[in-house]
């Protein structure tokens, strides 16, 4: 099974790809609603809910789990691959988001102006900055963290006036920063939700990238190149939903990300 985590609703938007990608292959999805957000969360606290979470997903028989999760891979990924995982689980890999997408970043932006909106633990991070900067040294990287977006979204507030005013604001901050933006990455995967009011709020030359296309695509080709690991998934097409918060919630959420009628099982750590 692939272990796909996210602090709530928002991987959702990356499993969806990658079950279109990976159609026989059996996933587990586990949302930690109960305790979701986590954009403004510490450090620590992020690490340690995350690893809980790996944690959960390593005893349920998955040795792959993909952090579908923008914050908990710039706040909790290295630490859990360098520190945790060799002795956890030396055999099991730990996936994050944020990589795959900088490798694509370059095609991204016509004018070399790239923005990016993600919350504040992702921006505060500096992980994309870095991470394109490897691969793209030229790209010009402007970031603005959006604290209340992901709050909205998993409270389903997608499509109300006081959203708008938020979006609008955080996009306005973007883009008085560099005008010559040209193209803007969704760096947290619960935004994509966001997508018509993002749109509305932008000049219409400006590119939206969402990352699920994105990561699906890295994941076929991570699996074709590691044969160890994709010899350990099981095939039988089988989706399981698991969350912290109660089955009820779940469902009614995870209907707005395109999920319907889900049951999801409680799972706590
Ligand atoms: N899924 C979000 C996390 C949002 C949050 O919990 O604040 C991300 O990609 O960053």
């Amino acid at each position: 099974m692939i272990g796909v985590f996210d602090s709530g609703f928002g991987g959702l938007t990356i499993f969806h790809d990658l079950r279109k990608a990976l159609p026989d292959y059996d996933f587990i999805y586990l949302g930690d609603n109960a305790r979701a957000p986590y954009g403004s969360r510490s450090y620590e606290t992020i690490y340690r809910y995350t690893l809980q979470a790996v944690k959960a997903l390593f005893e349920m028989g998955c040795p792959l789990v993909i952090l579908a999760c923008n914050t908990a891979s710039a706040r909790a990924l290295r630490t859990i691959q360098q520190r945790d995982l060799p002795t956890l689980a030396p055999k099991n890999r730990v996936l994050g988001i944020i990589r795959p997408t900088a490798e694509d970043a370059g095609s991204f932006s016509k004018t070399g102006h790239l923005g990016i909106l993600g919350t504040s633990g992702t921006v505060a991070s500096g992980s994309y900055l870095l991470e394109i900067a490897r691969f793209f040294p030229q790209l010009q990287v402007t970031q603005q963290a959006c604290p209340l977006w992901a709050s909205l979204v998993e409270n389903g507030e997608v499509d109300s006036d006081g959203t708008r005013f938020f979006v609008r604001r955080d996009i306005r901050l973007l883009l008085q920063k560099d005008p010559q933006i040209d193209a803007v990455l969704l760096a947290c995967t619960h935004y994509p939700l966001l997508s018509p009011l993002i749109r509305e709020s932008l000049p219409p030359y400006v590119q939206v990238v969402s990352q699920g296309e994105i990561v699906a695509r890295k994941t076929v080709d991570y699996l074709r190149r590691h044969p160890e690991i994709e010899n350990r998934l099981t095939r039988r097409g089988k989706v399981e939903f698991l969350t912290t918060d109660t089955p009820e919630f779940f469902s009614k959420g995870a209907t707005f990300f395109g999920e319907s009628n889900v049951f999801a099982k409680n799972v706590s750590f």
